[in-house]
């Protein structure tokens, strides 16, 4: 498209911002709580809403919390929650079983979710690094990261959580393979209608950190996971991933980071069509927090602002921690 318009003074673009009715009539993008999943952290115990000190305002909550904070995101028209397990130490072994069992801890939140909340989406997390003894998202043999042994395992982790009721599944591994080989396991399971959203395109990123805090995985990784996950440095490639993964079977695609990553949300958007979902990830929340905290900006209007421009950068959702923040302040 090449924009025509009139020299100066016949055009004057300020005619169009020059009271609130024009500006809102010429908007182009919006933002709305339809727009929004809500990752949220889950622990054992009952009536806990413990804080994460490197989140300020996120807190992982036991399973009657998250039912009734889940029950507030529903009613502010956020449609998707995504849950992240805090395993206890005991559970996070070599071998992670406990990725698998059909009683763990995001099985049963799925399935108390789906009970009260049968509307509200539920989306998961693949990856075995909240029960793995070494903090990586794939099984570690000899100080290396294993492929195709990992992506059997999350072949397990994922027939549990569709078994247990989960609408979404999130693949955020980096293995290769593992979106054909859980969406073939799911259509010989009868688990046809389940979802995917591939993390598509997930970079090797510091800004994580508040995230791994969350889940207790920061003190127990060794090393780093730069075999498995992408290069920042690296745009072409996140393409060839999105491709490789629809072609697997992925219904919707992910970016993440998604701030620092905004070009790539729009190439991916513009490459293939597809559904296309940002995670606005801990760092990138931690920051705008620490910001506010120090009055340094204005937390609210960041967080609104930040969240738009996913959507002009091609996004058609958004996995944040602001989910019900901003949900609030759009039905305000
Ligand atoms: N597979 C784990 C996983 N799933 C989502 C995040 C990060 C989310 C965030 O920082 O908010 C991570 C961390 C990691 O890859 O180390």
């Amino acid at each position: 498209m090449t924009p025509t318009f009139a020299p100066y003074p016949a055009t004057r673009f300020r005619r169009l911002r020059r009271t609130p009715a024009l500006r809102d009539l010429v908007q182009q993008e919006r933002l709305s709580a339809a727009d929004l999943i809500w990752p949220v952290f889950i622990r054992d115990g009952q009536g806990v809403e413990e804080p994460i000190p490197s989140m300020p305002g996120v807190a992982r909550l036991s399973l009657d919390r998250l039912l009734v904070q889940a029950t507030e995101a529903h009613r502010l028209g956020i449609p998707a929650i995504c849950l992240f397990p805090y395993t206890d130490a005991a559970l996070r072994t070599e071998d992670c079983a406990e990725a698998w069992n059909p009683q763990n801890l995001t099985n049963r939140a799925i399935r108390a979710l789906k009970a009260e909340l049968p509307d509200l989406a539920v989306m998961t997390d693949i990856a075995l690094d909240p029960y793995n003894a070494n903090g990586h998202d794939g099984l570690v043999r000899d100080g290396i990261i294993l492929n195709d042994e990992s992506v059997e395992a999350l072949v397990r982790m994922a027939l549990a959580q569709a078994e247990a009721g989960a609408d979404i599944l999130g693949p955020s591994d980096m293995m290769d393979g593992r979106i054909g080989a859980i969406r073939t396991a799911m259509e010989s399971a009868g688990h046809k209608d389940v979802a995917i959203m591939s993390y598509a395109a997930k970079y090797a990123s510091c800004f994580y950190g508040p995230f791994r805090d969350a889940v207790g995985a920061s003190g127990r990784l060794v090393g780093d996971k730069k075999t498995y996950q992408m290069n920042p440095g690296n745009s072409d490639e996140a393409l060839r991933l999105v491709a490789r993964d629809l072609s697997e079977g992925a219904d919707m695609v992910m970016v993440k980071p998604g701030m620092p990553y905004l070009d790539i949300c729009r190439r991916v958007k513009d490459a293939f069509g597809a559904p296309t979902y940002a995670y606005q990830v801990s760092g990138e929340y931690a920051m705008i927090r620490a910001a506010e905290q120090n009055g340094w900006i204005d937390g609210t209007r960041a967080m609104a602002e930040s969240l738009l421009c996913f959507r002009r950068a091609g996004c058609d959702g958004i996995l944040t921690y602001f989910a019900p923040a901003m949900a609030r302040a759009l039905n305000g």
